[in-house]
Order: structure tokens, then sequence, then C-alpha cells
């Protein structure tokens, strides 16, 4: 049997020889025989896992189909412990909530306080020192967690959310009584409009127009579309830059440097630096305003009765006591607008879809709305914590379909322990969130859509970890509260007045993962609710 000892010496041989035919069998035996050797060789310390195909490992399932659903039928194939390998690297599926104890430790001393190890990709879009959400510099990432937080927390912020996110269903709420009877209605699409904009007044506090663009697109009415830099409206431009950023994100987080100087994908690089570039300043330039404007006002009340200074998550951030940079302040508004929008579209499709099939779970939710908030009254912040079933439904319908199937963890410096198999320091660990929520060991008959499971004490019944729409330990979702409050506003402000029918009710959900799972279409009857 050939040896690792043996394959260097052979390409040695091969390469001092410098001959066409030596160099082919010598990178052959560099790229295909010797990792596999060394595959075989480890094997017994690995956990099952699939055959990792020549130099790209089992990269592969980027390649063909849903990587979420891929990354699922491997954790069903091989069990709670998945080892795959990616161009060398070592990623390893987890999907027993009895592993999770490290990988979700709440400890600050935690060894896995990274997500995913630093990529080119990440370094381009500025998040490798910036923000949260892929933030390598553990330092700067616990500074910056701390003041996210902060902001997000205050009851002025939750009240004025509420406010804004009604505001803004209110706006959708009217462009729909235009909508004529068994018209097919986009739901994706008016929520893709929708949270754009709601995200506008809760993040930043400017009203954008991506509802009216939508509107009147539907209608038929013309919009002339003017270059980036002929754009005179600010929260237009802004929302165009905002929608430009997703597609960047999306490219250097799934394309390798390596490719970037091919021909044509140079200029597609040229321009999402472009674009980079000229929402960086931009942001900057606005938050400079608002600093400016706050400073002006010589005793900043941060109450939304207050017409001075609104509380919006910028206003906090702002007058943060840490004073975080222009930087900072910049990368954290950017990352509540890629980490609320699509989040909070999927979650609503979501529940659309469940209770357009469940019609005696719609009814109770819809009762619970009439007696907490009454059949017209604003929706306040105090109903709330009052909506225990409404809750409970989106719980549910969070277990069934996570917004974000599966989260990672990273230990750069230390080797881990993970059941009983050993990782050296470096190991990817993906935790499969969507799997262990469809375990019937957690959930008995997991595919049905059952509330009643999120009454009551239901932490109890379940085994630690395995309910974790938001992740757990030191970088689950800072936004969990601000998310909840949005999503039981949307549904109590739209279920009061509407009821949605499927048009196509024997299809499935349309999920497609790119950073998140998000609804790839959906097609809805929207129809007005006759209270009884
Ligand atoms: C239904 C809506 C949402 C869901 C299901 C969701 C889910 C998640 C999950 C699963 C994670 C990874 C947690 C982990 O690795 O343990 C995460 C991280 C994060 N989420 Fe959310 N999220 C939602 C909405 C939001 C909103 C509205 C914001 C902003 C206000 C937000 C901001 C973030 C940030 C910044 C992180 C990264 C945290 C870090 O690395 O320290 N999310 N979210």
């Amino acid at each position: 049997m050939f040896s690792l000892e043996a394959i260097n010496k052979i390409l040695y041989l091969a390469l001092s020889k410098l001959n066409i035919y030596y160099v082919i069998f010598a990178t052959l035996t560099y790229f295909v025989i010797r990792p596999y050797i060394s595959y075989f060789k480890n094997r017994k310390e690995l956990a099952p896992g699939p055959l990792p195909l020549p130099l790209i490992g089992y990269w592969n399932i980027y390649l063909k189909g849903d990587i979420a659903q891929n990354q699922y039928n491997l954790s069903e194939k091989y069990g709670d412990i998945c080892d795959i390998e990616f161009f060398g690297q070592r990623c390893v599926l987890i999907s027993s909530p009895h592993l999770l104890k490290e990988l979700f430790s709440p400890s600050v001393h935690s060894q896995f306080l990274n997500r995913l190890p630093l990529t080119s990709g990440f370094t381009e879009l500025g998040m490798d020192k910036e923000g949260l959400l892929f933030n390598t510099d553990i330092p700067k990432w616990r500074h910056n967690r701390k003041f996210f937080q902060q902001s997000l927390s205050p009851p002025s912020f939750m009240e004025l959310s509420t406010k804004y996110t009604a505001e803004c269903c209110n706006e959708m709420i009217d462009y729909w009584s235009h909508i004529e009877e068994n018209q097919v209605v986009r739901l994706d699409d008016w929520l893709k409009a929708f949270t754009s904009d709601m995200m506008g007044l809760v993040a930043a506090g400017s009203k954008e127009s991506s509802m009216k663009i939508k509107y009147m697109k539907s209608t038929n009415q013309i919009i002339k579309e003017t270059s980036l830099e002929e754009e005179t409206n600010r929260g237009e431009l802004y929302r165009r830059l905002r929608s430009e950023y997703v597609d960047a994100l999306a490219f250097y987080t799934f394309v390798p440097k390596l490719l970037w100087k091919l021909p044509l994908i140079r200029s597609v690089v040229k321009h999402h630096n472009y674009i980079l570039n000229y929402l960086t300043d931009f942001e900057i330039q606005f938050i400079k305003e608002r600093k400016q404007q706050i400073d002006s006002e010589k005793e900043v009340k941060i109450n939304h009765n207050d017409k001075r200074v609104r509380p919006d998550f910028l206003t906090m951030l702002i007058t943060e006591n840490d004073e975080p940079s222009p930087d900072d302040i910049k990368q954290s508004i950017r990352e509540m607008f890629s980490a609320g929008t699509a989040t909070t579209n999927t979650t609503i499709c979501s529940i659309v879809y469940l209770l357009a099939k469940h019609p005696e779970v719609e009814k109770l939710m819809v009762e619970e709305f009439l007696s907490v908030i009454g059949p017209d009254n604003q929706i306040s912040s105090s109903d709330l914590s009052k909506l225990t079933y409404t809750e409970a439904v989106i719980n549910e319908s969070m277990r069934i379909y996570p917004v974000i199937p599966i989260t990672y963890r990273y230990s750069p410096e230390k080797d881990a322990q993970i059941g009983d198999y050993h990782f050296k320091k470096g190991t990817i660990f993906g935790i499969n969130l969507g799997h262990i929520h469809l375990n019937p060991k957690y959930f008995e008959n997991p595919m049905q859509f059952n509330p009643k499971r999120f009454l009551g004490n239901w932490k109890e019944r379940y085994p630690k970890f395995a309910f974790s729409p938001f992740g757990h330990g030191m970088r689950s979702c800072p936004g969990k509260n601000f998310a909840m409050v949005a999503t039981k506003v949307i549904l109590a402000t739209l279920y009061r007045k509407y009821t949605f029918k499927l048009v196509k009710p024997s299809e499935p959900l349309h999920l497609k993962f790119t950073l998140v799972n998000e609804i790839s279409k959906m097609e809805v009857y929207v129809e007005k609710r006759k209270l009884v």
C-alpha cells in the first residue's frame, strides 16, 4: 500500500525530471491520490459522512439543488454527527440537541465565539472586523454586540417599532383596498416591499417608497427609472443602494476569490465595489447629519411623543454611552436591514401558508386579537405579551419552516470534543437546526402543524436546544424580541382585516436557501374578513 511518504517521493522524482507526462502524473497524484490516502488513513477518526470528491471535497452540495435541503439529507443519512469536507476544510454537521452544550455555550469564555473563519469575501464587504454577523475580531464583536443589543431593548424603541410596523401595515392595507376580488396577489413581493419600508423607518427613521412603487407597478402606472447618480429622492436612493448591497453580500459570500479575476466576473466585482463605496459614503453622511441634529437639541428626549428626535435604532446607537464609531454604526444599520427583512418576509409567508391550511387555528388566533385588542383598535406594545396563542402559532411555524435552518460555530484556537469524536482546531461546525426541529425523537408527528406544543410550560417538555429558531448562546439572534414584536403586530393588523387563500393549495411552500430560507413565490387571494 502507498504511504504519503512514498507519494511525496514520486512527486519529487516526477518534478525533478520535468517531463510533461511526469508532471501530469505528479499533479494527479498530488490532487487526487494523496488526499484520498490521507482520507482513508484518518477515516476511523472521522464521523460518518460522504466520500469527498477530488479537490472540491463535498462542495457539490452547493452546486445542485437547495443547500439547506442537501444538508438536511446528509444528517438524515449519516446521523447526529456527519463529517464533510469542502476544499480540504473539515465541516461537521451536528443534528442532536444533546451535542450542543459547548457549541451553544452562553459563557464569555466559550471557545466557540466565532461563527465562521475569515474569508476574502467577508473582508471585501468589511464584515470581518465590523458589525456582528461575520465579525472574526472577537473583542470588536463583543463591543459591537453590547451596543447593538442595548439599542434594541429600551421600551421606547419597542413602542416605536410597534407604531411604525402598524403604520406600514396600514399603508399596505390601503393599497390592497384597490385589489379586485379573485385577483392573484404575490404576497412574497408585497412583503419584500413592506419589510424594506418598515425597516427603513425602524432602523433609520427614513420614510421610503418600496410599497408605493410596488403598487404603481401592479397597476401599470409608469415609473421613471433614473440612474443611481440622478436619483434625487434620498429615501429612494438609500432603498436602491441597499437592494444592490444584498446582491453584493450574496456574491462575496459564495463566489471564491479565485474566480474574481476571470474576465466576465471582473466587471461584476467592479460594480459591487462601486456600490459598496457609494453606500458607505451615503451612510456616513446620513449618520453625520443625524448626529448634528441630535447635538443641536440641547436636551435630547428619547421618547416617541417628542417630535424632535425619534428613538429609532440609529438614534439609539448614536446616543450610546460607549460612542460607537460611524463605521460601527453604519455596519449595525446594514446588518439590521439584511438580518431583518428576508427573515420577517419568510416568517409571515410561512404562517400565512400554514393558516390557510388550518382555518381552525386561524379562527383561534383572530379570536385572541379581538379579545385582547378589539376589532378596530390600534395595537399597543402592552397588548403584545397577552397574545400567547399567537406566539404559539409563530413558534410552531418557525419550528416547521425555520428561516435560518443551519447556523455555524468555529473554534480557531482549541481542539474540541463533541460526542465521541475529537476535532482539531479550525473545524467548522454546522448546527442543523432544521433537522432537529423535524426529528420525531423530539417533536411527535413533526410535520403536523400544532401550535398547542408551544402553550404552557413548553420549555420543560422538550430537550434544551431542540427548538432554536433564533439560535442560542453568545452569538444567538440579538433581534429576537424585535422580530417577535414585528411579527405579532403584522399578524394582528392584517388578520383582523383579511383572510388569505392559497391560489394553489396543493403546492408546497416554495423556499429557496440563499443566506437564509427565502420564499421564491407565494400567490394568494386576499379576502376581506367578515367579523361577526
Ligand atoms: C424572524 C426573524 C429572525 C430570525 C428567525 C432570526 C434568526 C437568527 C439566527 C438563527 C441567528 C444565528 C444565531 C446563532 O448562530 O446562534 C441570527 C443571528 C443574528 N440576527 Fe437574527 N433573526 C431574525 C430577525 C432578526 C432581526 C430583525 C435582526 C435585527 C434587528 C436580527 C439580527 C441578527 C444579527 C445581527 C445576528 C448575528 C449575531 C452575532 O453574530 O452576534 N435578526 N438570527
